[in-house]
Order: C-alpha cells, then structure tokens, then sequence
C-alpha cells in the first residue's frame, strides 16, 4: 500500500526515534521538572488531591545526587555515552540513568539489556518514594512508563530494601505483592514485566484472570508466588475458593485505577484489598493517566493520609500525549468503512493500526471489512483474544478492530495510527485511546471520524486540551496520485528485456486508441496502481461519488427545514429528498449538505430559478453546529439517504454504521455500580 506523507506538526512523523534518543527526549523535562516548584505539580482543579493531606513528592535532587557518586560514576560514564557525546558529558545529559539509583547490578543488568539505562520522569521522581515506603499516587501521560515506575522499586524493595526482611519465602509461601488491572491483556503486559525484571531477581510471579482455566493458576499459587498481577474478578475467586493467602502483603498496586473502579469493581478491589492483615504495614500505589477527581474518594479508603503524589500532568492544559498528532475528519457512519483503509494509507507510515469501534459488533464486522485486520472485544474466547494480540504485537498483521478492551495500557510497539470511529464516551476514553500511539517519546497519529451532526467534540477538545486539527477525508485522488508515483518508480526498473516483447502491442494501442502517449501512459500507471477509476469523496460525509455543496440565502439559517424549504423552491421533491446530511455551518449563514455527483449539474443549475439563493460545491468544510448548537434538536432524527430516513421524523437514535449493542455507560458515579458494569 503506498503510504502518503502528510504534513505533521509533531517533529518526526515518520522515522521512530532511537531507543537513546527516546531517553533523551523524556529525561529533558525532568531537567526542566526539577526546576519547578513542588506545588506547581499539584494545584489542578480536577487533578487529584490537591486538599488532602498527601504530600507532594519534591523531585529528586539529581543534580545534589551527581556530585555525590560523582567518583563512583565516572567509570561508568563512558557507557552512558551516546554516539558522540563523551561521559562527562553523559552525566550531565542524563541525571536519571539507572546507576543514579538504588537499582541493583542484576536489575540494572536486565534494564541494559532491554535498552533501557535511564529513568522516565515518572520513574526517576517516584523511585525514592516507594523505595522508601510511602504510599503513592502517580499520573503521567501515556505511554511514560509508569508501569517500571512502581516495577522497580517494588522489586529493590522485596530483595535490597525495606520488604527484604518480611518477606515470606520459601515452599507455598503467600505473595508480597498484588497488582490489580481492568483487563486480562493488561494483566498479561504487567506479569511479562514483572516476569522479566522480577524473574531476573529470583521472584516469582503469576497473572490471575478470567477466561483461561482455574488449575494452572491454582498450581502456581500452590507452589508459592511473590507476585500476583491479575483483574479483580478472578482475584476474588480465588480469595474465595480459598487459594490465596493475602494476609502477608506487603505491596498493593492498583494500576489503571480509575478505569478499574469506574468498570463497577469498586466492591470486588474493597474486598480484595481488605485481605491484608495490618494495614498499616502495606504500602498502596495508585497509577493512571488520568485522574478524575472522584477517585480521590475512593482513593482515601485505600492509601494511607500521608500518602505521597506525584503528578506530571497536573494543571497543565492538555492531557491527553503530546507526542500524537490529533486530527478529526467528518465522516457519516455508513462512509466509515469505505473511508478506513485510506485514512491509513496516508497516516499510518506503514505501522500498525489500532481502529477503535464503539461495539463489539462494528468490531466484528469493520475486521471483517478491512484488508489484513482482526477483531478484538469481550465477546471472542480468552485463547482468541491471546493469539490476536500476539499475532498483531509479532506483525501477522496490521490492523487491530478494538473495543475499548485495547483502550487502556496496552503497549504495543509500532503502532502508528490510532483511529476512533466516533467520540468516545469520555474523555478519558479518548485520552487513553490516542494514547496507545505516540509512546516512550515515539511519535503517533490520532485520527477520529466523527458526525458534525451528531457527536459534539468540543467537549473532548475542551477538557482534554487537545486542539484538533480539523481535516477533510483524505481524497481517493490524492491517494492515487501517491500511489502512480511509486508504479512510476517500478515502472523504470523493470528490465529493458520486456520492450521488444511488449513494443508492438504499445505502438498498435497507441495508433488504434485515438490518445495521445501522455493519456495512455496514465492509464497505464493507473492500472499498474490498482485503479481502474477514480472517484470523488465528499469533505462532509466521507461518501464515496458524492460532492459537498453549501447553501446560502444572504441572511441567517436556523434551522435545517428552513434550508428544505428553500432547496424546494427551484429543485424536484425527488432531488431535495436525496441530500445528505444537511447540516448547519458554524457562522449561521448557510448549510452544507452532499448530494450524488451525478445530480449536481441539476442543483447547480437549479439555483438560477431562485432568487438570493447561492449554491456552490464547497473546496473546504467549513467550521459547522455541533449538535448543542443546533437549534431545535431535529437532528437526531437519522437523516436523509446515508443517515437511514428523512429529516423530519426519520429514524430514531443513533446509527453506528455496523449496528449492535453498546456498552453501558459508565456514568460518572462509581459506587454502587455492580461487578461487571461494562463488559467488552
Ligand atoms: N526508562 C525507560 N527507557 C526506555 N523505555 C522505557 C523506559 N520506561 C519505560 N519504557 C518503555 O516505554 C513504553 C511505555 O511504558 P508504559 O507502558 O509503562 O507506559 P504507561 O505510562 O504505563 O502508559 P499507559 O498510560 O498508556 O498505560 C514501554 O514500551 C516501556 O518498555
């Protein structure tokens, strides 16, 4: 598939940045964080926290730090380098490489081998804190690495620090640490790294989660663990089934902890969380990427008053990944899957795709549309879902349908482009989502198709900070004109050996087909391609053989039957019956709407039978009603044509293009909610 460069603000669209040079992009805010005042990380409105008792953590003094183990850091400069810096250089460049910190030489050694030999901000200012003992809160934006940023000092902790001596071991000895996770995929990411790093320490560790057989993790526990990572669901089983011994805990991790209790489970973690003996004696970490402020409710129950926060998103604006390119393209529902795989070929860079659908359903049936793609949700068989995103991290292919199971967490190399096929929920939803691009200072783009006359995206815009950039549907013939380059390019590599086989036959084309060289060149690179014809898209609706008009009346529209009314004064019943998702612009003045190629010289011309009336096929979308705006709230009513009725008492609700049932809403509130509020 050609793969078509599109201007990007983010400073490098396409090459992935280097492992080192990943530590260098994230190390340099923490030399500016460090600057910062403490309180500066924590005085947000919406963040969490900020009037409780916790203390803020001070971020560490790196610097104090470097003179410090100056001298037993110098022998180690040198491999801190980079490709042209010299060590002393190094130090300076990276206060949070590994060695900085209380990190033990097999840990440090299996870091280096996983290329990593510094720290992420998130890492390098709760280290300590953990380390030391305290409670934690922790937010950063996605994809900073807050998984190794409770990892490592817990593992320190068990094995150099303060857990060494209460640690069970031995045959059937209880866990020391829990970690609890919404989903069985996250669930299974975590355990590998704890596998990784903890194994390399000697501990052991073990994921419980729903939908894969009770014995093997009965087994495990019965041979003893250090770790247990798990969904709180099948946690709770086996507190049940009595299999577990919780009562020796000495970490309890709610990663994703938001998302977990907004799923209903606030009961399921109170219970599991409530097995420990003392506790006094257990130390609780809280991470998420977002925060909202109802779960510093919760939160209260769990960590201990003088529990610490670090928060590296705090009151700043945007809090969804910087390192993603955001961009929303207007696209009806039934246009979607026509408009997807263009969407990737210009924004994907080759890279992987996740695609996120509102239903399991759509997932289904968009995987089922798309060339190279899978389905993943809730619905599909544990084993399923296991080979799926083992087949997609590998590259069997290249495509992800997701639910948002895949929302949260999921840390999947070379994803590239995100795509939400309509606003999520909440903004939470739309933070994570982009968020599974654009990580560990790689750069990603989020595209999300949405309904001007049905989804209202300020609200996202708003609370999540993002500034859209707002895009038309990527044109099928610019699509096909990246597409004839790279055919020219093959073109001329083919070998003159072909010529005298195919010579005769170009010269008889050539004299028979009445076009010049220059046409039947690109009819033949067109055909070389994979074209046989190119067809227009309109901005508005993303619709295939359709072109986008705005109407206007020299004074102010308010409401989409007034526009009818006029289109009905100089065009046939029939004609005004077929537009398209007729929608008011932003400036109040006009409407746009689609209508079939083929009828437009009939709309075009028929505006010459009506007075004050100005309708032209618009170059770009202008800025339109979100549906608060529109007056009148006809619009939910489905639509003409594409939208499954007419304007006016047409089909009730919202067509998500594939059909099916949603999730339930999670709502704002969390308790009370039953175990299984939202399953996917
Ligand atoms: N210090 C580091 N140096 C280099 N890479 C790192 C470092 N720490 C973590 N990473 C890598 O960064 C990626 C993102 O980490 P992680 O999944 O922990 O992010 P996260 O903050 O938990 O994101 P999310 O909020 O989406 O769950 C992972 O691939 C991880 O291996």
């Amino acid at each position: 598939m050609p793969s078509i460069a599109v201007p990007s603000p983010v400073s490098e669209p396409k090459s992935k940045v280097k492992k080192n040079k990943i530590s260098e992009a994230l190390l340099k805010p923490e030399i500016t964080d460090k600057k910062r005042k403490a309180s500066e990380l924590l005085k947000d409105d919406d963040a969490f926290d900020s009037e409780t008792s916790s203390e803020l953590v001070e971020p560490v003094d790196l610097k104090d730090k470097n003179n410090k183990e100056k001298k037993k850091k110098k022998a180690k400069k040198a491999k801190l380098s980079t490709d042209d810096d010299d060590g002393e250089e190094a130090v300076e460049e990276f206060p949070n490489a590994v060695s900085n910190f209380r990190i033990s030489d097999k840990l440090r050694e299996k870091l280096k081998e996983n290329g990593i030999e510094a720290l992420f901000p998130i890492q390098a200012m709760t280290f300590d804190t953990i380390l030391d003992g305290s409670d934690l809160v922790g937010r950063a934006r996605t994809g900073q690495g807050k998984t190794l940023a409770f990892v490592l000092p817990i593992l320190e902790s068990l094995i150099n620090g303060p857990a060494k001596s209460l640690r069970k071991t031995g045959y059937a000895r209880p866990p020391s640490v829990l970690v609890l996770l919404p989903t069985r995929e996250l669930a299974n990411q975590v355990f590998k790294d704890f596998e990784i790093y903890g194994g390399a320490m000697g501990l052991i560790s073990c994921c419980l989660y729903g939908g894969a057989p009770y014995a093997a993790q009965e087994n495990r526990l019965k041979r003893g663990v250090d770790i247990v990572i798990g969904t709180p669901g099948r946690v709770k089983d086996h507190i049940e089934r009595g299999n577990i011994d919780f009562s020796s805990l000495k970490f309890r991790v709610l990663d994703e902890a938001d998302e977990m209790l907004r799923m209903g489970f606030v009961e399921d973690v109170e219970l599991i969380l409530g097995k420990v003996e003392d506790a006094n004696k257990v130390q609780t970490l809280l991470f998420s990427a977002t925060l909202p402020s109802w779960v510093k409710d919760i939160s209260k129950r769990f960590l201990k008053p003088n529990k610490k926060t670090v928060d590296l998103v705090g009151n700043e604006k945007m809090k969804a990944s910087m390192n993603v390119r955001h961009i929303v393209i207007p696209c009806s529902s039934s246009a979607r899957a026509q408009l997807i795989p263009d969407v990737i070929r210009c924004y994907s860079s080759g890279g992987r795709t996740i695609i996120f659908t509102e239903t399991k359903e759509s997932a289904s049936q968009l995987a089922g549309l798309l060339p190279e793609a899978r389905p993943l949700h809730g619905d599909i068989q544990q084993s399923q879902r296991e080979v799926t995103l083992s087949g997609f991290r590998t590259g069997k292919f290249t495509t992800l349908v997701a639910t948002n199971v895949a929302a949260r967490g999921l840390d999947i190399n070379d994803v590239q482009l995100i795509i939400q096929c309509e606003p999520p929920r909440d903004v939470e939803a739309y933070i994570h989502r982009s968020g599974r691009t654009g990580r560990a200072g790689n750069t990603g783009v989020a595209v999300m198709l949405f309904d001007p006359r049905r989804s209202n995206i300020s609200k996202i815009e708003k609370e999540s900070g993002v500034k859209f950039e707002h895009l038309s549907a990527p044109q099928p013939c610019d699509i096909a004109k990246a597409a004839g380059a790279e055919a020219a390019e093959t073109i001329i590599q083919i070998s003159d050996s072909v010529i005298p086989v195919f010579k005769s036959a170009a010269e008889d084309l050539l004299n028979t087909s009445g076009l010049s060289p220059i046409d039947l060149l690109s009819k033949a690179l067109a055909k070389a391609a994979g074209y046989t014809e190119i067809k227009s898209r309109s901005l508005l609706n993303s619709l295939e053989d359709h072109v986008t008009l705005l109407l206007e009346t020299g004074r102010p529209i308010y409401t989409p039957s007034f526009a009818f009314g006029v289109l009905r004064r100089f065009l046939p019943e029939e004609k005004v019956e077929s537009v398209k998702g007729l929608t008011l612009t932003a400036d109040g003045k006009g409407v746009v709407f689609d209508v079939s190629a083929e009828d437009l010289d009939t709309f075009l011309n028929g505006q010459e039978n009506a007075a004050n009336v100005s309708l032209e096929v618009v170059k770009s979308l202008p800025r339109l009603q979100e549906r608060e705006q529109s007056r009148g709230g006809r619009f939910g009513g489905g639509g003409h044509g594409g939208y499954g009725g007419r304007f006016s008492g047409g089909r009730g609700g919202r067509g998500d293009g594939f059909s099916g049932q949603r999730y339930g809403r999670p709502g704002g509130s969390v308790g009370g909610r039953g175990r299984g509020g939202r399953r996917w």
